[in-house]
């Protein structure tokens, strides 16, 4: 059997050097180009691309015994934390134990234990946004929210301000652990030099002690916590409480708990970006959420959580958002660690399988008319696929507090809000690009203005009053 249909020869490492066209874009030529499953080469390793539902489905899910693992990544993986970090984890015992952690923490029924404060951070919020005057500073309250609500899941404590020496601290991480190409990546065989001699080790690992002193003393502090009888629920706590069911070391778990820094803000934040440049363009459909939320919720309070089921139209918003501009258009690359067969197609051990969301968010057959915004689709008769989230074992497990989290903030902002297009000073509405994206393998819209407008004086003073009550709720996460 021959590799699935594709460039030859390796036309796609060759373009990449020079193409400014994102990876995403070239990656959906190919679907065109090739059909619903591709292949290109980078470098010696075949990329298998997955470009619909149904293939990504069949391969990633039910076959998911050989094709959950991740490809090798020498530098963030292997050196600058010793193997330590799930996202990036080889299939095996390692992530076995490391992904049971994070469902504990996280799955449907733990994430209910984060939404006293993700109500408490959506009041601290809706204050923070109606206080705002500069609206390119909007997207800092939503980041935020984010990192606030990924530090709860971790640690169970809250983030005030994003200056806080921890934000700063595991935001240096982050930035050090997603740098580019380095040069052992395209020549392992380096690793086999003495170790002196291997001076591309000596600044990530110099990196890596300082990483473990952060990571090692966050948990402590849980610890601390849970030995006065004041922690807050959260993956630290699961993880310290029940360590030898886990089977994880202290640093394997303090690893662990830099997941939701990761994963978890970049992501929420980008989709609520893309939540407003939807209402931007799609005004007809906030006017309807808005209609649903006024007849059910009124303009006394909020909405809460307990809303939600009576919300449906809401909810299929959210769905939408997510389904028309994917914000991790290629998700996260598996690899596959057995030669297979789909179809006709030789899939050879160690391909990197990328599930392309991007292409597969513009399914005609699925999603009519893919271009336009539209939550009825969502409202149609199930099931709907959350392909968004990436498949199968390696699915995010995040997703039930991600949509707690952009449930509680769309439903309130719809409630509080319009959410308008600034004019030009001619009075001419101006509207930002839908599909001026930026970004690697998280994405977002590039920055961009808008109004917010609040929708009642009553409105702004509740808002106002909640905040102050949340204030005080917050109290018990600090
Ligand atoms: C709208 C928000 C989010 C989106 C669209 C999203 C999407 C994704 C996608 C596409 C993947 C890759 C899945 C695959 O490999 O097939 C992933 C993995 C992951 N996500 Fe999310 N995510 C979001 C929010 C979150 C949050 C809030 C957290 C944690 C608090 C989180 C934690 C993770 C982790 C730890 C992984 C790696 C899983 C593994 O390798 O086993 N994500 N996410």
């Amino acid at each position: 059997a021959n590799l699935p249909p594709g460039p030859r020869p390796r036309l796609l490492g060759a373009q990449s050097a020079v193409s400014s066209v994102p990876l995403w874009n070239r990656f959906h030529a190919l679907r065109k180009q090739y059909g619903h499953v591709a292949s290109v080469y980078q470098g010696k390793t075949v990329v298998v691309v997955l470009g619909t539902i149904k293939a990504a489905t069949d391969l990633l899910e039910k076959r998911g015994s050989i094709y959950s693992s991740r490809p090798r990544n020498i530098m963030a993986g292997e050196i600058l934390s010793g193997g330590m970090r799930g996202l990036g984890m080889p299939y095996g015992a390692r992530w076995r134990s490391w992904r049971s952690l994070m469902h504990a923490g996280m799955s449907g029924e733990a994430s209910q234990r984060f939404k006293p404060l993700q109500t408490v951070e959506a009041a601290v919020l809706m204050r923070d946004l109606l206080k705002e005057d500069l609206p390119m500073a909007r997207y800092s309250h939503f980041r935020r929210f984010s990192v606030s609500i990924a530090f709860c899941i971790s640690y169970g404590r809250r983030i005030a301000s994003l200056q806080d020496p921890m934000v700063l601290a595991q935001q240096q991480v982050d930035e050090c652990s997603t740098q580019g190409q380095y040069i052992v990546e395209a020549w392992p065989i380096l690793l086999k030099l003495p170790r002196f001699l291997q001076w591309f080790r000596w600044e990530p690992e110099a990196q890596k002690a300082s990483d473990e002193k952060l990571y090692l003393s966050l948990m402590e502090n849980v610890r601390e916590d849970m030995r006065e009888g004041v922690a807050q629920p959260s993956i630290a706590q699961r993880g310290l409480e029940k360590q030898a069911d886990f089977g994880l070391s202290d640093l394997e778990t303090a690893y662990a708990l830099s997941a939701p820094f990761s994963a978890g803000v970049t992501t929420v934040t980008s989709t609520l970006d893309v939540f407003v440049l939807a209402m931007l363009h799609y005004p007809d459909t906030m006017r309807k959420a808005q209609a649903e939320i006024d007849a059910v919720v009124g303009s006394s309070r909020m909405p809460d959580f307990d809303d939600a089921d009576a919300l449906p139209y809401v909810r299929a918003l959210i769905s939408e958002v997510m389904r028309w501009r994917p914000i991790a258009p290629l998700g996260v690359p598996h690899s596959v660690i057995a030669d297979d067969t789909y179809e006709t197609m030789h899939i050879p051990k160690g391909s990197m399988v990328v599930a392309n969301l991007y292409t597969m968010s513009k399914d005609e057959e699925l999603f009519p008319s893919p271009e336009v915004f539209d939550p009825e689709r969502y409202l149609a008769a199930g099931p709907h696929s959350t392909f968004y989230f990436g498949f199968g074992r390696r699915i995010c497990p995040g997703m039930h507090v991600a949509q707690n989290s952009l449930f509680i903030i769309v439903s309130r902002m719809l409630w509080a809000f319009d959410i308008a297009p600034m004019c030009d000073p001619a009075g001419k509405p101006v509207l930002p690009l839908v599909d001026d994206f930026i970004g690697g393998l998280v994405i977002r819209p590039s920055p961009f203005v808008y109004d917010l407008n609040a929708r009642s004086e009553e409105k702004k003073e509740l808002i106002m009053t909640a905040a102050k009550e949340a204030e005080v709720h917050a109290a018990a996460w600090q």
